[in-house]
Parts: C-alpha cells; structure tokens; sequence
C-alpha cells in the first residue's frame, strides 16, 4: 500500500480546508439572504397588521367619551371642528390602541394628546426632545387652565418637587406631565416615580413628540430616544402615541420596532402643503449678486412680510445678516452657539415684527410657531429632503400662500457632504436633495410626495412650484462623452499623486487653475458652467463619481473620484441619459409633438423612430442599476412630471462639441441647450 508524503498529506488537508471555507462562505451568504427573507416577511406582517387596525373606523362620535371631547375642543381650546386624522388619533389612544400619527408640520398634532388628557382618568407623559418646545406649550395649557407640567434640567426644585408628588397623588388635577428623553433615560427616581403611577392606574397614556428621532435611518436621531424601548414592556396596557411631522416607511418600522409595538395604528395624514409654493433657483456664482437678488425680494415681493432664510453654517448666518443690514434689511442672526438671551431676544423681536427677516441655522426649528411667515429661503440646500420639508414646513402655517425657495449650486452640496458624511445615509440623504434641486421639469410636490411614499399627481399642485408654473419640455441627452473626460482627469491627477477636489476637476475641465491638472492634448469644455455643475452633480447621485473624504488638521475636505458605476460607463458604449431642459411649453402644458415625428419603442420608452439605437440598447440608461427603490421613484417622477420629456436622437462621438441632432424635433429641442 502506498502512503502519502507528510507533504501530500498537507496539501490533501489544504484542499478540504479551503473547500470547507468556500462551503462556510456560501453558506454565509444563504444565511444572509434568509435573514432578509425573514426580516422582509416581518415587516410585511408587521405592515398587514397595520392595515387591518387602520380599516377600522376611528373617525366615530360614538365612543363612551365622543361628547366630551367634543365639549372639551369647543369649551377649553375654543377650536369649532377637528382637522384631519385628531378625532382618530383621539379615539384609538383612549382605546387603548398603540398609534404613531404622521402629520405635516403645523397640521395639529399636539391637541391630539392635549385633548384627550382631559377625558382620561389620570395623566399623560409627553416626552418631548427641546426644552424651548415644552415651555411654549405649558405657558399655552396654563393659559387655559389645564393643570401641568414639566421636567428638565431648567425645572426649579420645588415645581420638579410638586410634579413629581402630583405624579403618585391621587387627587393631583395635573393632566399634562412633559419630560426630555434625558430624563426618562437618566433619573432612576423619576422612573421608579412613574411605575408607582403606573400601579396606581393614572398613566393613561406616553405620548412621544419627533417619534423619528428613535430610529438611525432619520435625519435626527438622538440616542436617548432608543431608551424609550423599554417602555411598552415596563408600562403594560399603557397606549404609546408616536407623533413626527417627518417619516419614511423604513424609519417607521423602525420605530416600530425600537419602541416594541410592531403593528401599530398608523394614521397618515397627507403631507401635501397646497398653500405652499416652491422653487429652486440657481444660485448667482458671486455673494454680491446673490444678495442683490434676496435684497430685491425682501424689499418688493416680499415688502411687509415676515420670513426666514437659513444658512449652513453659523458663520455664515452672521455675515449673510451684516451684509442685509448694509442693503437696509431689517433682520437678525440665530444660531445655537448664541448667548441664549441674544437667541431669545432674537426669537421675540422676529416674532413681534421687529425684524422682517431672520436669518438662521437649523437650530431655529422646532417649536417655531409663527403662523404668518409669507417666506422661507434656503441660501443653500438642507442636508436631507426631510429636513427641507420640515424646514420649508415653516412658512405659511395660517394656510395662507407662502414661498419656499431653494438658492441651489454645486460648491454648497460639498460643503454639507462634509458635515454629514460620517452619519448613517448622511450621503445619501443630502444627493436625494440634490437630486431634487437638479430636476428640470418634474413637479416639485411630486418629488417631496415620493420621498413621502406618497402619489399626488401633478394636476394637484395646481402652479404652485416653479415647474408647473412655467413647464418646460425635458429631453434626455446622453452625457456619457463627458463622464469619460472627467475620469481622464480624475486618471491624470492620479498619476500625478494628486487628489482632486471637485473645484480643481472644474478648472482642469474648464482649462483653468494649475496647468499640470490639465490632461495634455485636451481641449476645455465648451460647456457654461452652470452645465458643467449639474453634470457633475448628475454623476455624483447616480454614482459614476463619488466624494471621497479626508480629514486634515484644521478641516474635512471632499475629493472626487470614480463612481461605483465607472465600470459600466466605461465599458457599456450605450449612453448615459440625463434630463435636460428644452423649449419651454405654453402655460397650459399644450405642447404637441409633432406628428412628423413617429416614435419606436426602446426599453420600455419610446423615442423618434429615426433615432439610432446604441449597440448594447441600454438607451435610456439614466436610470440603469439603479435600485428597485430608486426606479420606484423615476417611475414616480416620469409618470408626475410637469413637463413633457422626449429622448433624442444624440451622437457622441466627437467629445464636448458631441451632439448633433439628427432628427428635426430634436434639433428644435437642442437648440436650446446647445452647449451640452
Ligand atoms: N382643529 C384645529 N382647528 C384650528 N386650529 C388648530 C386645530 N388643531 C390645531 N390647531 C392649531 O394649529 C397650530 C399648530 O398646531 P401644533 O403646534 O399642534 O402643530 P404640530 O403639528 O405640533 O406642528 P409641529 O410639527 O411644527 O410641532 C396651533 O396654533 C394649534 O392651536
């Protein structure tokens, strides 16, 4: 019998161990993929649930305590009739039933747990994120005489004294008791107080204001709020109300899950805001010019009225405010690195009409309850599109028309990415609101509507955003050729050693700046550079480029690279389709193709009949790889666009000059954008 060489034996055994290791690896990934089966399923069961309690109607008067909440609206809060999705809210908490409600900001949310407080045995908890938001709202219940309190760290000893006896007294009126996450989460004499409470059956119910804040796929995740967790278990047959002005289905399963009640109600109020009027504008390339224009708005269109503009950065509230000032403006800076009696006498004096116009970070935000502010200005885009709907959210709470518009340009987006890359979809967050200042034609509601998860046709802005006020034509150009120019660059700089900031691609694009940059027998881009940005910017949220981030001593600073999608760019000779703006159409959107113009079917699309499709017949690829998610979406906005879009024929064959149109509608159409 022959034996194996020790040497044999080892590499016998070498070859099982890395068939082992392939056999864990595969199994690995069927783990993987089971556990987000079984995760999927839960969430659909979770959702089912959901469904069912909300096909129960909850809009009822005929509830043992529908006479006195309606006695109570009229009587104490001198309010005539309910608005949307308060009487639900209403009648499932003092059912008992777990709810988390989802209302614009300013819709009403808070007298869905002031109200039924007063016909509950005992009192409610409110946990509530800012302290600022607390006061208000016990300055307005004591106003009323309704009998509460607070909890803070501001709180004098002897009302915390007299809250906390109230809390396990049984003759206490107190209705209301409101109490910072911290609180909750920190003070062992505070909870041990509640469970007492709780066993002497007058916790009627937890309301829990910003419910978002619980989850990390929000824009504003406190780690306190994950505290709230052990609620449900610790405080059994206690009704949870979840209340957030901002929540997309992924953060309110979330919810659901951290706060452990797993199918819940949930009453959805429509986050349309009609009154409220938006746009985008590019932003003047100079901060004169920028300013001029703000000047010439807050002095004609918006002459005796009051409104916000927000900035980025606290300094930049300051200069922005100085440089009005000098224009003759009457305004005042916020920010939360102000001495609080600055920031507080700011508050008062815009409230009271002393300035026309604060210009502020997004510390000035919630618990801001101003009902006529006729304009809110973004000097430069919000970090996410749910804190620009929180934020837009401000203006116009009367129900009066109000604007909401965005000063948009490309340098901005890197100085936010910097500030939120490090945060869980930090990015992903800020493109989504990039994608929404970039788009040339989709109505601006229909966009905010999807973020929501929510269809509202454009037929129902009724003019009220820039794009369907004055539609414009979109049609697709193929951008591919310029993709490939910017990796020559990206290329060159890197052989070179040199890391390029999206400034520096420009210039070596532009043939500006440092010579070494410029990729040698090349020519500059004939693009203007407004064109420029949007194609850069175009690449960075469909990912065939990406910010790569590094941090220096002082700074953080955003360099460019390839995408996760140059492979395909590179490779796939089919076009990169992006959305352009042609000739604008007549107010009433009577643009007509012309019936000259027969069209074929490519992918799903159709396009001129004589436009000649590309080898590999990705025509349309804008969207191409893009997740179902996202394709979710660009279904969304083609099927809610304000403006008619039509592919055309393109050739890109001959870098930055490339396009020559070859069909005669399309010509029409290029020619407005002839520099693409
Ligand atoms: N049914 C109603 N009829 C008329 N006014 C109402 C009604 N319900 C609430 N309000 C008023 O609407 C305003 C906004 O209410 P509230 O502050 O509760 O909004 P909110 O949804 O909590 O907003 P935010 O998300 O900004 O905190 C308040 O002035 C409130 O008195």
């Amino acid at each position: 019998m022959i034996t194996a060489t020790p040497e044999e034996e080892l590499a016998a055994i070498d070859h099982e161990l890395s068939q082992v290791a392939s056999e864990i690896e595969t199994l690995k990934i069927r783990q993987q993929y089971l556990l987000q089966r079984k995760s999927g399923i839960k969430d659909k069961i979770q959702a089912l649930k959901s469904a069912q309690l909300a096909s129960r109607d909850w809009n009822g008067t005929d509830f043992p305590w529908s006479d006195k909440l309606e006695s109570t609206l009229k009587n104490v809060f001198k309010i005539k009739e309910f608005r949307p999705y308060q009487l639900p809210t209403m009648n499932a908490i003092l059912s008992k039933e777990d709810t988390i409600l989802l209302m614009p900001t300013g819709g009403g949310k808070s007298l869905c747990y002031q109200l039924p407080s007063l016909v509950a045995n005992g009192f409610f908890l409110v946990v509530c994120p800012l302290v600022a938001l607390m006061e208000d709202q016990i300055r307005a219940l004591r106003k009323r005489d309704i009998p509460s309190y607070m909890l803070s760290q501001s709180t004098p000893k002897d009302e915390t004294k007299l809250a906390m006896m109230s809390m396990v007294d049984k003759k206490s009126p107190m209705k209301l008791l409101y109490v910072t996450p911290e609180r909750m989460a920190k003070s062992k004499t505070f909870m041990n107080k509640l469970q007492q409470a709780h066993e002497m059956g007058r916790l009627a119910c937890i309301a829990i204001d910003e419910v978002h804040c619980c989850s990390q796929w929000g824009h504003d995740f406190r780690p306190d709020y994950k505290y709230l967790g052990v609620l449900k278990n610790m405080f059994r047959g206690v009704p949870l109300l979840g209340l957030t002005a901002t929540a997309t289905t992924k953060i309110l399963l979330d919810v659901q899950k951290i706060l452990q009640i797993q199918g819940c109600l949930i009453l959805k109020s429509s986050f349309n805001r009609p009154n409220l009027y938006y746009e985008v504008r590019p932003k003047p390339l100079v901060q004169k010019d920028y300013l001029s224009e703000v000047e010439d708005l807050l002095k004609h269109k918006y002459s005796g009225k009051t409104g916000i503009i927000y900035t980025t950065t606290i300094k930049d509230t300051e200069e922005t405010c100085n440089q009005l000032r000098e224009r003759g403006i009457k305004c005042v800076f916020y920010h939360a690195n102000m001495d609080p009696d600055l920031r507080s006498r700011a508050h008062h004096g815009w409230l009271d009409g002393k300035y026309q116009v604060v210009i502020a970070t997004i510390a000035f935000g919630l618990g801001i309850d101003k009902p006529d502010v006729r304009f809110v200005i973004h000097q430069s885009l919000s970090k996410s599109m749910e804190n620009f709907y929180q934020e837009s959210g401000r203006a116009g709470r009367d129900g009066l028309p109000a604007d909401c518009i965005v000063f948009y340009r490309l340098p901005d987006v890197f100085k936010v990415s910097i500030t939120v890359f490090s945060q869980h979809t930090g990015l992903e967050n800020l493109y989504g609101m990039v994608d929404y200042c970039i788009d040339v034609g989709s109505c601006r509601r229909t966009l905010i509507a999807s973020h929501f998860n929510e269809l509202w046709e454009s037929g129902e802005c009724k003019g009220m955003c820039d794009h369907c006020k004055s539609p414009t034509q979109v049609n697709q150009i193929n951008v591919r050729q310029h993709c490939l120019t910017l990796y020559e660059i990206i290329d060159h700089a890197s052989n070179k050693n040199i890391k390029l900031t999206s400034q520096k691609m420009m210039d070596a694009w532009f043939h500006k700046g440092a010579k070494e940059l410029r990729v040698p027998n090349s020519k500059p881009t004939s693009l203007s550079q407004p064109k420029a940005e949007s194609i850069i910017a175009f690449f960075l949220i469909q990912s065939y480029l990406r910010e790569d981030f590094h941090y220096t001593a002082y700074s953080t600073l955003s360099y460019i690279k390839k995408g996760a999608r140059s492979i395909e760019a590179l490779s796939d000779d089919s076009g990169i389709m992006m959305d352009v703006r042609g000739v604008k159409l007549s107010s009433n959107n009577s643009y007509e193709p012309e019936k000259t113009s027969p069209t074929k079917e490519v992918n799903g699309k159709n396009i001129p009949k004589n436009t000649p499709v590309p080898k590999s017949s990705h025509v349309s690829s804008g969207s191409k790889g893009i997740s179902d998610k996202d394709k979710n979406k660009e279904s969304k906005k083609s099927s809610s666009s304000a403006s008619t879009k039509e592919v055309i024929s393109i050739s890109d064959s001959s870098g930055d000059e490339d396009i020559q149109p070859k069909h005669k509608k399309a010509k029409k159409c290029i020619d407005s954008d002839s520099d693409y």
